[in-house]
């Protein structure tokens, strides 16, 4: 088995409703969200999946969030923008954009800092 893996970054904003305390105030975050997707199968020049296409598939994803105030898109108005909540959330979008074939996203991580993070997985 393979795990293929990247990282990439994104700013934005955010306030956690009903949190008691600082976090329910409008603050902003550099997050690193890493993907770690799995493969048993190599292709004929040894890739088990191209760094470019996951880093372009998740790039994608993470520009509607880039520079946004979370708090505010429609898919966080229900839901609070926690690390736990996207990292589920990018998880579910890259897992329907990559997953076919051998090729299966098995965590995705979020760090609000580098001493924060969450991590994302289904079993
Ligand atoms: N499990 C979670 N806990 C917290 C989340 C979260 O998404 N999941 N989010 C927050 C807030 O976003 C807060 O902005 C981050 O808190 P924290 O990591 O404590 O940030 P600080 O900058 O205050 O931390 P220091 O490392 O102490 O500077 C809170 N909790
Ligand atoms: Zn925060």
């Amino acid at each position: 088995m393979f795990e293929i893996e990247i990282d990439r970054t994104f700013s934005a904003a955010h306030q956690l409703r009903g949190y008691n305390g600082d976090c329910c105030k409008l603050h902003g975050h550099n997050y690193k969200v890493t993907v770690v997707v799995r493969s048993p199968e190599q292709d004929e020049i040894g890739i088990a999946l191209d760094f470019k296409k996951l880093k372009s598939e998740l790039d994608s994803l993470l520009a509607v969030y880039d520079h946004s105030n979370l708090s505010e898109l429609p898919e966080f108005r229900e839901i609070n923008p926690t690390s736990e909540n996207l990292a589920k959330t990018i998880y579910r979008k890259i897992s329907e954009k990559m997953n076919g074939g051998a090729i299966r996203v098995h965590r995705v991580r979020i760090g609000e800092s580098d001493h924060s993070a969450v991590t994302y997985f289904e079993e």
